[in-house]
């Protein structure tokens, strides 16, 4: 099949970018190597990029996940894979992915010294919570997964700061151990030569983006992805039923269950530890009272609200994860959103009543449980602080018309390409030129 080429790679490591919102305080920084590293004797085809991702893009595959993970193949561990992101109606989140991975398999390629020879076999966003780890293994060590040559592993968030423990380790050859940072990209044959393991994290979450190369045409994620795209997505830009928002997949998907079979939904664990809380019934609705035998996980999937200690935003969303994805869009960009505002009474809040408040605890008890549980899986205390300390709803309310305008962007672009990628049966970036 003839190659379709991209848009030029961008420049790596605008580790500066003046739109992230946290200033990098990078403690392992004056420790990195800036030169790329290999394994000199070549029994072991392995490579070290770093600061191959710029750190805006690491942000931005942070939001994704974030938004979008279910619990994964592993205890402790949650995934997002391109095809679940079109599964759950948020198709237009695979474009941040597509040029990124043509980087990768062009870099897989031209190291491997095999050109033109790979496909993408699985790409996916994989985050490991405290106390996961994986001994060691080769990545191709079961029959069905024969077809994975190589495997690219780029590192979004940062060993020491955002996670502490999950050193990755060779156990041969040249670097024997990896620290991993923001932007940097492990490359390495999946084979018996290079057998390595990941330390178990003792605290945070550590993030990753994992991409297989398989030389087998047969194992093609693009041709996955185009099928599940023309089968998925609605045939129209613009849509009256607004149908950009997301679709929540079945909630046994988001429950972590822990050793001691206690566990929580996943979606409400990440805008707890963001200072939110899902307020699931119609706040004008103040008599309702909870039946207590409904299904409660049901009720993430109708219209909902959110709101912060005893303040309520007057403002709809269709389901949890389309609330969830603008409490993490506004956690990704909050820096670029402030209004200057410091209204302490913004005209569309509302206080929550007594009764409203017991109701939502109760849910919130049966959906979160023990909030040290979750907090243990996700919080982060020295990345969490600025926001809580400088929230202010009327950013919030700013976020949610960026979320959308983000949102509507990626879709421009997603319907701009799919033509193309049918076309080639390739998933591949259009120059702007093609799009407009
Ligand atoms: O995340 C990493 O550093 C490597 C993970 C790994 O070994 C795997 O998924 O097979
Ligand atoms: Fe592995």
């Amino acid at each position: 099949m003839e190659r379709v080429s991209g848009i030029p790679s961008p420049p790596a490591g605008n580790a500066g970018d003046a739109l992230n919102f946290e200033v990098q305080t990078n403690t392992h920084q004056n420790f990195k190597k800036t030169e790329n590293e290999m394994d000199e004797s070549g029994d072991h085809p392995r490579l070290i990029l770093h600061d191959f991702l710029p750190l805006s893009t690491c942000k931005e595959l942070e939001f994704i996940h974030k938004s979008c993970s279910t619990v994964g193949y592993r205890p402790k561990v949650f995934s997002t894979t391109l095809s679940h992101l079109i599964a759950t109606n948020s198709a237009h989140l695979i474009i941040p992915f597509v040029s990124i991975r043509e980087r990768l398999r062009d870099k897989a390629e031209e190291f491997f010294g095999c050109e033109y020879e790979l496909f993408v076999e699985f790409t996916g966003l994989i985050s490991w919570s405290k106390g996961a780890s994986i001994g060691w293994h080769s990545d191709d060590n079961r029959s069905y997964l024969k077809q994975r040559h190589f495997a690219a592993v780029c590192y979004l968030n940062n060993h020491g700061e955002d996670f502490e423990g999950g050193l990755f380790q060779f156990q041969d050859g040249k670097p024997a151990t990896i620290a991993p940072m923001a932007g940097d990209v492990l490359m390495y044959s999946a084979d018996s030569r290079n057998i390595h393991s990941v330390d178990e994290i003792t605290d945070g979450e550590r993030l990753t983006l994992t991409l297989w190369f398989s030389r087998d045409k047969s194992y093609d994620e693009d041709a996955k992805l185009i099928n599940l795209l023309s089968q998925n997505l609605s045939t129209t830009l613009y849509d009256e039923s607004a149908s950009y928002l997301p679709l929540p997949a079945p909630s046994n998907m988001y429950w972590f269950v822990t050793e001691e079979d206690s566990g929580f939904d996943i979606r409400w664990a990440r805008i707890h530890i963001l200072g939110f809380t899902f307020c699931l019934l119609d706040y004008k609705k103040y008599d309702f009272i909870l039946d207590p035998s409904c299904d409660f996980s049901e009720q993430l999937v109708k219209p909902l609200w959110l709101a912060r200690v005893d303040e309520i935003l007057d403002t709809e969303f269709v389901n949890c994860l389309h609330a969830l994805q603008v409490v993490q869009f506004y956690w990704w960009k909050a820096s670029e959103l402030q209004t200057g505002n410091i209204a302490t009474e913004a005209k569309n809040i509302i206080r929550l009543s007594v009764s409203l408040l017991e109701n939502n605890n109760r849910l919130e008890e049966k959906l979160l449980g023990d909030h040290q549980l979750s907090e243990a899986v996700f919080h982060n205390v020295s990345r969490h602080k600025n926001v809580q300390c400088s929230f202010v709803w009327d950013d919030f309310s700013a976020a949610i018309a960026a979320w959308k305008d983000y949102t509507l962007r990626l879709r421009v672009e997603l319907f701009a390409s799919l033509a193309n990628w049918r076309k080639h049966q390739s998933v591949f970036s259009l120059t702007s030129m093609d799009i407009h």
